[in-house]
């Protein structure tokens, strides 16, 4: 199954291989569409929803000492179930936004070939860096993502990054779905060079170059 769930070939699926990388960084990541039940999708969407909340709310002393409680009830559920990083709903996920990985800014992948990825992010208040626009960490975030997923398709093996350029070219907006195109530069051996340009329409907000390096096995 591929990374967007529409494909029946991809180099990386839910089947565990002799590249599995045991001790070291997988791309062997036990990608599931049903871990968590069919609406895990819809708990990561409240927990993002509560995250934009958080960040947009002026609470009363009461209303905080209300929320603590809450949480501390909701957070003693959740560490009652946790599970390592390679078999956990979350960045698992593939038929959900950026695999439900709350860690992400929720994208959708259109496309996702070994020439490169398309896909739709939406950066909400939760990423909000000033004056309405997306915090560039965030930016940066998207692009690691997308082009470490670009490089795993391109090559099927397990990849880090080694470096990542990002150029602001202009403002990047909250609440607006942006395209993001990534593409191979060239493969070097190990080397996979890539870059990516995020759009609003016609207009560049920012781009991105980068170097990943297929790791060898069992390298962390
Ligand atoms: C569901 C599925 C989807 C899955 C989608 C999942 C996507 C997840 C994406 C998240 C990706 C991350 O955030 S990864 C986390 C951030 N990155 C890291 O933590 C990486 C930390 N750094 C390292 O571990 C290491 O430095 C490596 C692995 C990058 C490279 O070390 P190495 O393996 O020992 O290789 P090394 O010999 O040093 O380098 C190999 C070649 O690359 C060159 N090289 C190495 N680093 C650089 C560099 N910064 N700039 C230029 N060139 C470099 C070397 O000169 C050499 O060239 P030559 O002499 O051969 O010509």
């Amino acid at each position: 199954m591929s990374i967007d769930g529409t494909s029946e070939s991809a180099p990386v699926t839910g089947e565990r291989t002799e590249d599995a990388h045991e001790g070291g960084f997988r791309t062997d990541m036990m990608i599931s569409v049903d871990r968590g039940g069919p609406r895990y999708g819809e708990f990561i969407e409240k927990v993002r929803e509560f995250m934009d909340r958080a960040r947009a709310a002026f609470p009363s002393e009461e209303l905080v000492d209300e929320l603590i409680d809450e949480l501390t009830v909701v957070n003693a559920k959740l560490a009652a179930v946790e599970i390592n990083e390679w078999e956990s709903p979350s960045g698992t996920r593939i038929d959900l936004p950026a695999r439900g990985n709350i860690t992400l800014p929720p994208y959708l992948v259109d496309k996702a070939g070994d020439d490169g990825v398309q896909a739709r992010v939406t950066f909400t208040r939760f990423h909000l860096g000033g004056n309405n626009a997306a915090h560039g960490g965030f930016i940066c975030t998207a692009f690691d993502d997308l082009l470490g997923m670009t490089s795993a398709l391109a090559t099927g093996k397990v990849t880090r990054t080694a470096y990542l350029t990002v150029n602001y070219r202009s403002i990047t907006p909250l609440n607006t779905e942006l395209t993001v195109s990534t593409s191979i530069v060239r493969l070097e051996g190990r080397k996979i060079f890539v870059a990516a340009t995020m759009k609003d329409g016609e207009r560049l907000c920012a781009e991105a170059d980068g170097l990943f390096i297929a790791l060898n096995p069992g390298q962390p």
